[in-house]
């Protein structure tokens, strides 16, 4: 019997031999060969890679030559296609309704990183109660007069997480668990706000209050920790009135995207000393870090590495491989389904 055909976007699996020899027995996998959108297009067009059942993209990076996913593109992809799983939490390169009215099922690899992200929260949540990366900068220099000077600066602003409050701004898969790694590691208290409560149980476990307006959260917290999906509505979600409402020399972290703080507002924020600091995953204008927060003592700056981790890579594999394995040939449900719920078909 023929093995069903799968198109592969970028490069082989990297981290999971053993699953990807065995996937490359299941299926026959045929190499994309991708260079440019354009030109990706043509390939489907000129039908150069035949009739497929299935795509596949096993890492984030893989693949992006050919973005966007518009309605044109997918309106090339064969009719035999069945489903896509792709790497990695966020589709926003991707046309989902335009592809679900094709009627192909769509997964990505949501929960692959929420290990990473929310470790490396709780990284930026000490950094900013305790102001380690002040101080490492101030190592860096390798000045005794700069190490004992900073020592002693330090030791009037920095504070133990212990009996502080954390206001989450959402709290969904990864706010969750920098939630717990807070509240029953750090020793935090927890308030939160969110659009859809959390359940009965998840309050309960975190010992959260939940807050009815952004105002009353901004109002109660010691830190804010910002982890909602980045849209329409929640661009700039953190403004100047969020900052106004907030008690003087209080903390912000953000690893969910930049644009939810408003940068100026957050800037002016630290200025003022409303903020006494700030811990930044991710950056409005990334990849470019704006310069006054590369300039200020108590900003904590990584390049959007929340999810980026080994473990993370072998969860995307993982996902990526069982979710296309589930729905032809076992005929079960997608595991991490997004868009349109299909039912599983049997293409072998
Ligand atoms: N820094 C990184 O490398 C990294 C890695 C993975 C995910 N992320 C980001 O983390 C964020 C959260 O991811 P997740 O998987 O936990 O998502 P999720 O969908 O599980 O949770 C998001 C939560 O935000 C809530 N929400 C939506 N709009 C809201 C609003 N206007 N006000 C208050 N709450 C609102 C939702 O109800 C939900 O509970 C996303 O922005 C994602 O892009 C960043």
């Amino acid at each position: 019997m023929p093995r069903p055909r799968v198109l592969l976007l970028g490069d082989p699996a990297r981290h999971l031999d053993d699953l990807w020899s065995d996937f490359q027995q299941k299926f026959e996998v045929i190499p994309a060969n991708l260079t440019t959108h354009d030109g990706f297009k043509q390939a489907l067009r000129e039908k150069r890679y035949g009739d497929f059942e299935a795509i596949i993209k096993l890492a984030v990076e893989n693949g992006t030559e050919s973005y966007p996913w518009n309605a044109d593109l997918i309106s090339h992809l064969p009719s035999s296609l069945k489903v896509f799983a792709a790497a990695g939490a966020g589709f926003d390169w991707l046309d989902l309704d335009a592809l679900n009215e094709r009627g192909v099922a769509f997964a990505n690899s949501r929960g692959a990183g929420d290990t990473a992200t929310s470790d490396l929260a709780l990284y930026l949540i000490l950094s900013v109660f305790r102001l380690a990366s002040y101080s490492e900068r101030a190592a860096r220099t390798g000045d005794p007069e700069t190490f004992n000077r900073v020592h002693l600066e330090i030791g009037k602003s920095a504070h133990n997480p212990r009996g502080h409050v954390l206001g989450a701004v959402g709290l969904g898969a990864i706010q969750k668990e920098i939630a717990r790694k807070a509240v029953h590691g750090l020793g935090m208290k927890l308030v939160y706000y969110d659009v859809a409560p959390a359940d009965a149980e998840t309050e309960k476990a975190l010992g959260a209050e939940r807050v009815d307006s952004l105002e009353e959260l901004a109002r109660r917290s010691d830190c804010v920790s910002v982890s909602v999906p980045y849209m329409k509505l929640t661009h700039h979600l953190i403004d100047e009135a969020f900052f106004a409402a907030m008690k003087p020399g209080s903390r912000i972290v953000n690893t969910a995207r930049g644009p939810v703080i408003s940068q100026d507002a957050l800037i002016a924020a630290l200025k003022s000393g409303k903020l006494l600091s700030a811990g930044l995953d991710v950056h409005e204008f990334e990849p470019q870090v704006s310069k006054e927060l590369i300039e200020m003592k108590h900003v904590t700056l990584t390049t959007h590495i929340g999810g980026v981790a080994i473990e993370t890579f072998h969860e995307f594999e993982r996902l990526t491989m069982t979710n296309i394995d589930r729905f032809l040939l076992q005929g079960k449900p997608l595991l991490t389904p997004a868009g349109k719920v299909f039912a599983p078909s049997s293409a072998a």
